[in-house]
């Protein structure tokens, strides 16, 4: 049989997370890969995420190299999917998650509680921006843009006092004892997604969607499913002030899937933030119903408000 050629962009991160992928499809499916770059608008442009139609512009020229046949297989950042339908496209797996909550990155090892008022924290996602603001420690955040290695560098050569990342992403590059904090979920909600892969192939490919199917993780796509329906109903781009969180968890007639969510101002001032559980096999319903429980207490309008708060 031929080489399964996977595409990937070609940031370090990516290229990791590629490499496990295809350390798994060598594994499980006893192919043989080839992996194959391909440079994305988001990887070439240093506009902010947020003006270039967030992060959907690194997920377009993958699925494109799909969709003509130049690659079989490609893998995202799950978090970095946008929630719309992919003409063609079968998200065929997704593999075992990650640790998927937040971690500070300060100098001196400081946690966030420790850094003095008026600190500089470099983050460029709302969802960051909004539940930093809402600690109300007075902090300055400041937007931030390139990859790992150049977000880190720049609290080592002192332009910020922190930046705030997935740990995922530090996990990965075998970097996570950089990080000086982990941000616990009862502060700081991770985007819906984050820590997961998505592994996409062609619809068209139906033994490949089958065979890719021993990569998946029935928890982590319960987890990730949930949490996409909550944005997907919160019609909350991937630019929007908004952290869900889902897990499989043991109850008393067996395992169950509990979902908790925020929704925030742009400025952090006003948030609503809820719960909610039921059965592994209904994820989807279950983030609607938690998402339409924010609606009911203004989630949309919140996310919407302009912002108040312009005055250092
Ligand atoms: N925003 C871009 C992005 N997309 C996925 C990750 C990290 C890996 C993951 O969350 O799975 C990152 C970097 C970050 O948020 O620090």
């Amino acid at each position: 049989m031929t080489a399964l050629r996977i595409g990937t962009r070609a940031s370090l991160l990516a290229t990791t997370q590629t490499g496990l992928v295809a350390d798994l499809i060598r594994e499980r499916l006893g192919r043989e890969v080839e992996i194959v770059e391909i440079t994305t608008e988001g990887d070439v442009s240093r506009a902010p995420l947020a003006t270039m139609g967030g992060t959907g512009v690194f997920v377009n020229a993958l699925r494109e190299a799909l969709l003509v046949d130049e690659v079989d297989v490609v893998v995202h950042s799950l978090k970095d999917l946008p929630t719309g339908p992919a003409a063609g496209i079968a998200l065929a797996a997704v593999p075992p998650r990650e640790d998927p909550r937040d971690v500070v990155v300060a100098r001196d090892g400081l946690t966030l509680g420790e850094l003095p008022a008026g600190s500089r924290v470099g983050t460029g996602s709302p969802r960051r921006v909004a539940q930093l603001e809402a600690l109300g420690l007075g902090l300055e955040i400041a937007g931030i843009r390139g990859n790992v290695d150049t977000r880190i560098g720049k609290v080592a050569s002192g332009d910020y006092d922190a930046v705030v990342l997935a740990r995922a992403g530090l996990a990965r590059l075998g970097r996570v004892d950089e990080a000086t904090e982990v941000l616990d979920p009862l502060q700081v909600l991770p985007a819906p997604g984050q820590g997961a892969l998505a592994v996409e192939c062609r619809e068209s490919d139906p033994d490949l969607v089958t065979a890719l199917g021993a990569l998946d993780d029935a928890h982590t796509r319960a987890a990730v499913t949930a949490e996409r329906a909550v944005l997907a109903t919160l019609e909350a781009g991937c630019s929007a002030p908004l952290g869900a969180l889902a897990e499989v968890v043991e109850a008393e007639d067996g395992e169950e899937l509990w979902i908790r969510a925020v929704a925030l101002s742009t400025d952090g001032a006003l948030s609503v933030r809820r719960s909610a559980s039921g059965p592994v096999a209904d994820a989807v319903a279950l983030g609607i119903r938690l998402a339409s429980a924010m609606l009911d207490d203004g989630a949309a309008e919140l996310m919407s408000a302009p912002v108040r708060k312009q005055q250092a």
